[in-house]
This record gives C-alpha cells, sequence and structure tokens, in this order.
C-alpha cells in the first residue's frame, strides 16, 4: 500500500540573536516528546500562511507579522510522506506560550539537539540556517589586481559577509595557476580569522576544493558526479538554472543552490533573466536553501527573501 502524503507548515521562529523557537511533541501525539519546529497540517482550502497562521495561534498563541517562504523539503518516515513547508517568522506579536502543554525552548541552532531528539525531518534546517545569507564571488583578473580585491576583501569582512566564491574562470595565468592558487590561499587565511566561510568553483583544481570551505559546481560539472563529492564538514553550493539542476543537487546532498540570473546582468546579456515569478516557482521545487543571483544588491534582500530565496549572490553590487 502506498504511504500517506502529509503536508504541514511549520514556523522557524527566528530571533534578532539568531535563536529559534523548538516546541516538544505533546503526550498522545505521535512522536511524542521529540522536539520540532512550531507547526501542523495544512487544512483543505488553506494556503500555506494561513496554515501557519494559524497553527502558530493555536500552538503557541501568537500572531504572525512577518514570514517568509524558504525551504519545502519532503521527508519520507517509516508510516508516511511529510512535506515540510518551512517558512522563517522573523516578527510576531505575543509572547509564546505551550498552548498544548508543550515544553519550549530557545535555542542557537548549533545547540538545539543539546535539547533532546529533533524529529529527523527538522534536522536539515538547522545546518540551513548557519549557511550565511549573502554570497560574494571574486572577479579579480590578475595578480596586479590582489591588492585592490584583499582591500575589499577586508572591507566586506568588516560589514558582515561571512560567505564568499573564489571563480576566476578570466585569470590572466589560467585558471589553475599557481599565482591565483597564492591568492586563494590568502583570502581563505583572512576568511578564516573572521569565521567566515570561502567556496572555490569548481572551474579550479579539485585539490583547492578541500583546502578551502569547500566547493561551488557549475551545473555542468554537476551532472557528471554521481554522489556528494566532499564530506559534511565541508560546503556544497550548486549552481542551477532550471528545475533539473534543481532536482540534480539534491541526490548529490548539496547545502544549497544558487538560481538564476533572475534580473538582467552585464555577465549574461544574451540570456533573458528567470524574473521573481518563476524564480519562486522553480525554487519551492529545490528543497534546499536558494540564493537569487543576476542583478542583485543588498537592497534586494528582502525582496528575494519574499520569494522563497534564502539569500542573494553576486560578483558586483556590494
Ligand atoms: N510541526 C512540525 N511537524 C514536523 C516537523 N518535522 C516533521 O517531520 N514533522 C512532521 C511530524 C508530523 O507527522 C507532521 C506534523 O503533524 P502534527 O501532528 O504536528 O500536526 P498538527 O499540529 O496539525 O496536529 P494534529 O492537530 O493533527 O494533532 O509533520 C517539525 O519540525 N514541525
Ligand atoms: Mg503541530
Amino acid at each position: 500500500m502506498s504511504k500517506p502524503h502529509i503536508h504541514v507548515a511549520v514556523g522557524v521562529i527566528i530571533r534578532d540573536n539568531g535563536e529559534i523557537l523548538l516546541g516538544q511533541r505533546p503526550k498522545g501525539k505521535p512522536w511524542e516528546d521529540w522536539w520540532e519546529f512550531p507547526g501542523g497540517k495544512i487544512e483543505a482550502g488553506e494556503s500555506v500562511h494561513q496554515a501557519l497562521c494559524r497553527e502558530l495561534k493555536e500552538e503557541l498563541d501568537i500572531e504572525v507579522e512577518q514570514a517568509t517562504p524558504w525551504v519545502n523539503f519532503v521527508h519520507e518516515y517509516p508510516k508516511n510522506i511529510v512535506h515540510l513547508a518551512f517558512w522563517k517568522v522573523t516578527r510576531w506579536q505575543g509572547t509564546p506560550k505551550g498552548l498544548e502543554n508543550q515544553q519550549l525552548a530557545w535555542t542557537l541552532p548549533e545547540s538545539a539537539e543539546q535539547l533532546g531528539q529533533l524529529l529527523p525531518a527538522s534536522l536539515p534546517p538547522l545546518k540551513w540556517l548557519t549557511t550565511p545569507n549573502r554570497y560574494v564571488i571574486s572577479a579579480i583578473g590578475s595578480a596586479a589586481n590582489a591588492p585592490a580585491w584583499l582591500e575589499k576583501l577586508d572591507t566586506l569582512l568588516d560589514r558582515g559577509i561571512r560567505l564568499f566564491q573564489l571563480r576566476e574562470p578570466n585569470w590572466d595565468e589560467g585558471p589553475k595557476a599557481e599565482s591565483l592558487k597564492a591568492l586563494m590561499q590568502e583570502t581563505h587565511q583572512r576568511c578564516q580569522q573572521k569565521g567566515a566561510r570561502l567556496l572555490i568553483n569548481s572551474i579550479h583544481p579539485k585539490a583547492w576544493w578541500s583546502l578551502a570551505d569547500g566547493v561551488q559546481l557549475k551545473a555542468q560539472d554537476a551532472l557528471l558526479l554521481e554522489e556528494r563529492p566532499l564530506s559534511e564538514d565541508k560546503l556544497i553550493g550548486i549552481s542551477a538554472h532550471n528545475l533539473a539542476d534543481l532536482l540534480y543537487a539534491n541526490i548529490l546532498r548539496a547545502d544549497f543552490v544558487v538560481l538564476g540570473h533572475v534580473l538582467p546582468t552585464v555577465s549574461h546579456p544574451n540570456q533573458p533573466p528567470l524574473g521573481w515569478e518563476t524564480f519562486a516557482q522553480l525554487g519551492a521545487e529545490a528543497g534546499l536553501p536558494i540564493f537569487a543571483i543576476g542583478g542583485m544588491n543588498e537592497t534586494l534582500l528582502p525582496v528575494a527573501q519574499q520569494n522563497g530565496a534564502h539569500g542573494i549572490a553576486g560578483i558586483s553590487g556590494w
């Protein structure tokens, strides 16, 4: 017999200091005592947003004021298949109370598992939450431009950017040059000092990926792989342009996807942009956090998030 599908609206309620709210499932429900994000089943005729607001009122007595779609994630349990629509809730009225006699706890994502066992499908969001939401991509070109790049890097680190990508298809000595490797190592060291991460585009040698914090795979390079190419402690991003790329990112168990280009951009003048509507539709199928790329700048981060993005990525615009 085929398993039933359950559609659930889930609130990832986030305080300004990064803490999230978890609740312990009440006695008598399936998975009693396991920790989860507040939320519950979407009823017939309800939108996800309506279900989210209703569930958070019923379970916590809060009124949602600001919420954005984040990741739709499917998980197969022994008895059913759950479709979890994770939404970020960033503003609400009232103080959460356990109206179903459930225990509640505020915790940083990295400490959440100290509370006790979390539902299996609720573990991936803890890792996603540690992924920064602004992703800066290099375009340095040559060793002569290295001082200007390092100065820009320091400025961006000071501004709180915590995710970078080295991507130098047009490096004057070629993308495998020793001069570029040396600059990669200097860049990585400066990132490490500030707790930022540096990914290496897959046009560069594979040996560099694990010297840094992981890889950003071009879509066609991802398709050549059969499994996740690096261990869980590294980050894997995949550049996607269509639904097939997104689904393949899932198979490779990537950490996130960069999807675009969303708006017109000088780097792809002859290809039509996706636009926000298509971005949102495709993103809803990804099952992973998504960065919007193409014509982005920081003022567009809220727009991107309203359209389901985890964050924004780009070369210029910082
Ligand atoms: N709320 C929530 N549900 C989750 C999470 N992770 C996860 O696998 N689930 C699963 C467990 C359940 O099978 C389903 C949610 O159903 P539920 O029992 O909470 O639904 P509900 O609040 O509407 O409760 P009820 O009225 O049906 O008793 O989704 C999570 O983080 N939060
Ligand atoms: Mg519930």
